[in-house]
């Protein structure tokens, strides 16, 4: 085939794919406000009460003071939240997007405040209005509700971090006294990195193995005072404060052992199991892996308040770098943004954070519909979207650090101070690389594997297919599918290669499964991309018309961004060619000019703006005059 009959094919194949796609227009005006409006899915009042409320002088970051002043300073800020009653730990099951709302406005004034909030509310008052039943409701909420007895949440060990089924803290029950025996059996069972026990917390969700009649029935809940109301520590609990460390230093970290200590039978949770005084254990789950599954679901909203400070991180660092960029000149007159360097750090990286927003706002919607049948989406999305979205935010912020230059270094510009606060995200409430294992595993018990598309022509992007939506999706669709069927057909092969029993042929599938973790990783990113840029584009179509124009370059970028971070696999797997590479560049380019266009005034500096971070919070100096600093 000539290349002139070639390029005709294709031209046809991206016309019809494209069908009913705006034309692009050649400048962009973005109604900041009305973005904003279309930005905020939920809870807008209420964000706006706390938000206002943060320019409380408490709330200003004082970059000079102690470790110790500062967690002080912390439990005071968390006090002043709290007398406010912008929610109840309640919402947390009744009305989990007012819950995240409230909690989630909180992280632009300060992480460690924000991660306080949610180890108190989230973890554990989350846990007991989750897991408990009215006995505990009524008992522990209202303390929670006024942080009378703050809260902490005991579930890693010294030993065992990721695999929380592992861990060895004990839980034996006393028939003849009708409690539970709490036990830390050696050093590498004591409770680790516990947020909230160094120094304050007075009560404690732990988790421990239970052990009924010596039969063991898995990882529970129990409700443990660990201070009592005077603040010390209560007889048969040691801890050990866990002192500085890389960031968030205004919440306590301690190390916990519990030496026998005896809890009530009534403090064990037992919403799904429960033990009689008699000492009969019985559940409305009948194995121990599904039980346990029941007891961590529970880290779901945990999940997406992290995502959801990942996501709100960067927009911080972007809007700060953004506003620098366009007024700060090097090299004569020109403004640093009008390097294609500073553009293609910053500028794709806006457009991911749109996604990743719009993407957490269908998660929100899901999690508030409460549909038994979105269940697994939901746990797809919040493990997928936790990992992309504070993987992507320490990638993010360091660019947005760099684009600073020097100023960026500066702690009064918040990037950096943030930066090392935020750190820690990738790893707690899930370890990222484990969470996106979860995606997978998710996706291949869905048995998808079969829906393998054809591969895409090659030439397609180059043919005007980077403007195209559906062109767009299929290939993220398409790597998806194919990774995800390759993860598939090692395992299947490794199970039929096995001798013997289905437990050997499991055991070879799950070795698989683990000899091929890279592409595990791989096909779980894969699947947050094409979610997100699928989701991007239907909230596009929704959007008011004068919205629609920045939305559709925004998303177009994010695709094209996936795209040329997937071009080894296209490559390889023949379905882009060189000249598709040339032409996602070419596209990406395109988009930065008009984005920057304008200055001061342009569409990128109107984007950032819409986050709505309000000037007291945005702070940074450079963000407004950097003369002025
Ligand atoms: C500041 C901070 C606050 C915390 N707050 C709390 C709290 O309040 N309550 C609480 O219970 N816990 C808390 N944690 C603990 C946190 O949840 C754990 O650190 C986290 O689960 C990881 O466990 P780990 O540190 O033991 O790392 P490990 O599990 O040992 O992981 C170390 C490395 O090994 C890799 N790895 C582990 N398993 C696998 C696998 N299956 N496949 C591939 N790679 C793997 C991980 O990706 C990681 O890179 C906190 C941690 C920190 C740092």
């Amino acid at each position: 085939m000539s290349t002139d009959m070639a390029s005709e094919r294709l031209a046809v194949l991206s016309r019809q794919l494209c069908a009913g796609m705006a034309s692009s227009p050649s400048t962009l005006t973005v109604p900041t406000s009305d973005m904003r409006l279309f930005l905020t899915h939920d809870n807008r009042e209420l964000r706006d009460r706390v938000l206002d409320f943060l320019k409380d002088p408490i709330f200003r970051p004082d970059h000079y003071q102690s470790l110790l002043d500062f967690r002080e300073q912390t439990l005071q800020r968390l006090k002043k939240v709290v007398g406010q009653k912008f929610f109840s730990v309640r919402d947390y099951v009744d009305n989990p997007r007012k819950f995240i709302a409230s909690l989630e406005s909180l992280m632009w004034a300060d992480y460690s405040l924000a991660i306080k909030s949610g180890v108190h509310f989230t973890l554990c008052g989350g846990t007991i209005a989750r897991l408990g039943t009215k006995y505990h409701h009524d008992k522990y909420l209202p303390s929670i509700d006024d942080l009378s007895t703050p809260g902490s949440y005991c579930m890693t060990e010294l030993g065992h971090g990721s695999n929380v089924m592992g861990i060895e803290t004990t839980a034996v029950y006393d028939k003849a006294a009708q409690c539970f025996i709490i036990n830390t059996p050696n050093d590498e069972a004591s409770k680790y990195w516990i947020g909230g026990t160094g120094q304050h917390g007075k009560v404690c969700v732990v988790f421990a193995q239970l052990t009924i009649n010596g039969t063991w029935q898995g990882p529970h809940v129990f409700v443990v005072r660990i201070r009592d109301d005077s603040g010390a520590i209560m007889p048969g609990v040691r801890i050990q404060d866990q002192g500085p460390k890389m960031g968030l230093n205004g919440v306590d970290n301690g190390r916990v052992w519990f030496d026998n200590i005896r809890v009530p039978r009534e403090d064990m949770l037992d919403a799904f199991s429960s033990v009689s005084p008699d000492g009969t254990y019985t559940s409305r789950i009948n194995s121990v892996s599904a039980r346990f599954g029941a007891v961590v679901s529970g880290l779901t909203t945990g999940r997406v308040l992290i995502a959801a400070g990942g996501v709100d991180g960067a927009k911080l660092a972007l809007a700060v770098a953004i506003r620098y960029s366009v007024q700060r000149p090097q090299f004569g007159d020109k403004v640093i943004m009008e390097y294609v360097t500073q553009q293609n750090r910053l500028l794709p990286a806006l457009a991911q954070t749109y996604a990743y927003h719009l993407a957490m706002g269908h998660l929100k919607s899901l999690m508030m519909d409460k549909k038994p049948a979105d269940a697994k989406a939901i746990h797809i999305l919040s493990s997928g979207l936790k990992a992309a979205a504070t993987w992507s935010r320490v990638q993010v912020m360091q660019d947005c650090r760099e684009c600073c230059g020097g100023m960026g270094f500066l702690a009064a510009n918040k990037i950096g101070p943030m930066m090392n606060d935020m750190n820690v995200d990738v790893t707690f409430e899930g370890d990222n690389t484990v969470m996106m294992q979860q995606v997978t595993r998710a996706l291949l018990d869905d048995g998808k594997t079969r829906l393998v598309p054809s591969t895409p022509t090659p030439g397609t992007l180059a043919a005007g297919g980077c403007g195209c939506a559906k062109t767009i999706a299929a290939l993220l669709a398409y790597r998806e599918a194919t990774q995800l069927a390759q993860v598939a057909d090692q395992m299947s092969q490794a199970a039929a290669s096995a001798p013997g029993t289905a437990a050997a042929k499991a055991a070879a599938r799950s070795q698989a499964f683990e000899r091929n973790l890279d592409l595990v990783l791989e096909v779980g990113r894969a699947n947050i991309e094409r979610f997100c840029y699928e989701n991007f584009v239907a909230e596009t179509e929704r959007a008011p018309a004068a919205l629609k124009p920045s939305l559709e370059l925004l998303a177009n970028l994010y695709g094209i961004k996936c795209l040329q971070k997937g071009a080894a696999f296209y490559l390889g797997m023949g379905a882009m060619d060189r000249a598709d590479v040339a032409a996602l560049r070419t596209a990406a380019q395109a988009h930065y000019a008009m984005l920057c266009a304008g200055g001061l005034r342009s569409p990128a500096v109107a984007l950032v703006d819409a986050f709505g971070i309000p000037d007291h919070l945005l702070q940074a100096p450079i963000a407004f005059d950097w003369r002025k600093i």
